[in-house]
């Protein structure tokens, strides 16, 4: 079975696609249930036209990736449910978006609680505080809208260059969704 790392900085985890998980679980939870949410929550940020994902769990235990170091997503919007184990420490903090000067000046921290999901913009600086004890175990999912990220490269704020990729790849489209209101998407 292939198993990448989950993503560029998280070494223990699997990505559900890898389970064949997409399919049946994550892309009906992004479009029955994140997508109407998000429409209302971030119109602004493509919440209203998510067409991919990608999606994975992260694992923090001693000895293994114990903190994540302040980052913001390859995401217009993420979800991040807490699964559990036992843990003390782990908080996660926000600070604002990582354009704005001083973006991570007054960091918001938010003990993370175990069947609990945070939403917030892929772009805003977060990370991981150190584990304490125990196991932290975190469903994450990284929520894309093509028709934001076409237009520019939330990783590297320029044109993005197309290649060809498997999957949902990054969730660049060559082509347009029909129905986006571009008025809508500033
Ligand atoms: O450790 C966490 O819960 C945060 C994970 C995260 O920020 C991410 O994977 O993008
Ligand atoms: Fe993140």
């Amino acid at each position: 079975m292939p198993k990448g790392r989950p993503n560029t900085m998280n070494n223990y985890g699997v990505l559900l696609h890898e389970l064949g998980l997409d399919e049946p679980l994550v892309t009906p939870l992004r479009e029955r249930f994140l997508q109407p949410l998000m429409a209302l929550l971030y119109p602004d940020c493509g919440g209203g036209w998510l067409d991919s994902h990608s999606a994975f769990v992260v694992k923090y235990a001693p000895g293994q990736d114990r903190e994540l170091g302040c980052h913001y997503d390859n995401a217009e919007l993420t979800l991040n449910v807490a699964l559990g184990k036992a843990f003390t420490g782990g908080a996660l903090y926000f600070g604002d978006l990582f354009q704005a000067p001083s973006a991570l000046a007054r960091p918001l921290e938010v003990e993370h609680v175990v069947g609990r999901g945070i939403l917030h913009q892929g772009g805003q600086l977060h990370g991981a505080r150190p584990l304490g004890t125990g196991e932290r175990w975190n469903l994450v999912v990284w929520l894309r809208a093509s028709a934001v990220r076409n237009r520019l490269c939330p990783m590297c704020c320029r044109k993005p260059e197309l290649v060809d990729d498997d999957g949902f790849g990054d969730g660049f489209t060559r082509e347009e969704p029909t129905t986006v209101d571009a008025c809508a998407l500033t």
